[in-house]
């Protein structure tokens, strides 16, 4: 099935220490004063970059392929977040296996993950596959463990979206595709396919071996994954000597980046049940308790509309803002323009870059995401909702601890509740958690992303954290005890889980070979 077209003319340790944090925040400012460091680990150049002129050639070529394969891939609707849907991330994972098997990958493995728990509607509600695979198994060559995700968020017309989220559209002028997942994660997923796919066309040695992890609740928390990766450490992942991961953004829209910290994110909801049903609220208004007025008060109580959490407890675990911390955030290549445009909005809290940046990358952050069973539709429904869910969740930063974090929130919104004095049942509960994750970016793998961003693109990357989470980062890094980079696709304003998700061909296209230059220098390096 080919994409839907415009026409012309159309629109960085589990508690991470303090004190490696500042080792790298010193690192980082040493390597932003002087590029040597980053320049003594590179390798001499010629005999690695042979082949990219044609590499890169046999990508552009291959280009309606390879947007046909993301095509494809957009048009399963594989939300993990809606349990109706389920069947239809299955269905992505063997359709990707499919792929893997006819690109000439081996051991080819649909690993099950057994039910997901609660919270969950569905008690036997089975999760995704994780998919495993390999491309090549020579000793002679290092292993590199590529992860991505092939579940995406939910998306719909009626959000706003000015096409089908669920069907690729590429805007030929602009050069721009659109569709659910393009830029999170399914266009970086089939990237690395698409880079296997050109090196076999030219009957061009792979210079490393591939091990695929690809799951199918990256978006839901990745539940299940901790556990396969810890058993299969020294098993199908024993020979991993790195890991790359593709599923972050460049920080803004024109400067590639590399990245090396991530925050975490700790999901909760609150449930607030009472009358049997639904109610008239001309019968029943002002005599009853209500779940939806008791649900208001206590997520108000939870963040200020200067996005401070108001939470006791939280604020004491950030880890203290170094001095050469600070002086980084000058030399990021973004600006509040940039910030703008990406939201659509002048609806900033901060008038300046470095504040920005530092409540993006170093900073917890607060958000209430919505509420299930609460009217939500067109028009002026008088009703009172007898059962409402409210959700929201907490972006985490080093020293957050995720246990502690949970109980100061549960403590805090039983308390509020309380105060209410009301009726009605309540439950606080946590849906799911993932850590945050800070890096050392001088080894190896960054240096080859490094090198690979400058062949591409002709410039450094900067090297940024993410104010998103992946949260199977920091198990990957102490289960395999591997390094872990970020080398992302997409740009920063590609509206991931927002509407009319976006991807670049320059960067879908440029994207691939800086992954398959990627694998070419770090073949290539003399450490691992
Ligand atoms: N591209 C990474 C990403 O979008 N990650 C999600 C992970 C998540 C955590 N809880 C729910 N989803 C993110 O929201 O950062
Ligand atoms: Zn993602
Ligand atoms: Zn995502």
């Amino acid at each position: 099935m080919l994409a839907r077209v415009i026409a012309k003319g159309s629109k960085f340790a589990t508690l991470h220490t303090s004190s490696r944090i500042i080792a790298a925040n010193i690192r980082l400012s040493t390597r932003f004063n002087s590029t040597n460091r980053i320049d003594k680990l590179r390798m001499s150049g010629s005999a690695v970059e042979k082949d990219f002129q044609s590499l890169f050639e046999k990508i552009e070529e291959l280009k309606p392929k390879f947007i046909d394969r993301l095509a494809k891939s957009i048009e399963i609707p594989a939300v993990s977040g809606d349990e109706t849907l389920r069947p239809q991330v299955v269905k992505k994972a063997h359709y990707i296996a499919g792929e893997l098997e006819s690109l000439g990958f081996s051991d080819i493995q649909m690993k099950e993950l057994g039910s997901q728990p609660p919270p969950v509607a569905d008690s036997g509600l089975q999760l995704p596959p994780v998919i495993l695979a390999r491309y090549g198994t020579d000793p002679a060559k290092k292993t590199v463990l590529l992860y991505g995700h092939y579940d995406v968020q939910p998306a719909s017309i009626e959000d706003g979206w000015n096409t089908d989220p669920f069907k690729l559209v590429l805007d030929e002028e602009k050069q721009i595709m659109y569709g659910r997942g393009v830029t999170d994660d399914s266009g970086p997923v089939k990237g690395w396919l698409n880079v296997v796919e050109a090196h076999r066309e030219l009957g061009l040695d792979v210079p490393v071996n591939l091990i695929i992890c690809f799951e199918g609740m990256e978006e839901s928390g990745s539940i299940g994954l901790d556990k396969l990766i810890a058993d299969e450490a020294d098993k199908y992942f024993k020979t991993v000597d790195t890991v790359c991961i593709s599923d972050n953004y460049w920080l803004g829209t024109k400067k590639p980046v590399l990245t090396y910290g991530l925050r975490g994110c700790n999901y909760y909801q609150v449930t607030i049940e009472g009358p049997g049903a639904d109610l008239h609220s001309g019968i029943f208004g002002g005599s009853i308790s209500e779940p939806m007025i008791d649900l208001v008060k206590v997520l108000g109580t939870l963040v200020d509309t200067k996005g401070n959490i108001l939470i006791d407890g939280i604020k004491e675990m950030i880890a203290p803002v170094l001095e050469t911390e600070a002086a980084l955030y000058d030399k990021i290549d973004y600006s509040v323009d940039e910030f703008n445009a990406a939201s659509g909005s002048k609806t900033s809290l901060y008038d300046n870059k470095k504040d920005i940046l530092m409540h993006r990358w170093r900073y917890p952050s607060l958000s209430i995401h919505g509420v299930e069973g609460a009217f939500h539709g067109a028009g002026a429904k008088t009703v009172i909702p007898s059962k409402v869910i409210g959700k929201f969740s907490i972006r985490t930063v080093p020293n957050i601890e995720s246990a502690k974090l949970d109980e100061y929130v549960i403590d805090h919104c039983n308390k509020e509740f309380a105060k209410l004095q009301s009726p009605n049942k309540f439950k606080a509960e946590l849906i799911h958690d993932g850590d945050y994750w800070v890096s050392d970016p001088f080894n190896a793998s960054f240096s080859a992303a490094s090198k690979a961003t400058k062949a591409v693109w002709g410039v450094e990357p900067d090297l940024t954290r993410e104010g998103g989470s992946i949260p199977i980062t920091l198990t990957f890094e102490q289960e395999l005890k591997s390094n872990v980079l970020l080398l992302p696709m997409g740009r920063g304003d590609d509206g991931a889980h927002s509407i009319n998700e976006k991807l670049d061909m320059s960067n879908y296209l440029g994207g691939m070979k800086t992954m398959a230059a990627y694998l070419h220098y770090y073949a290539a390096s003399d450490e691992k």
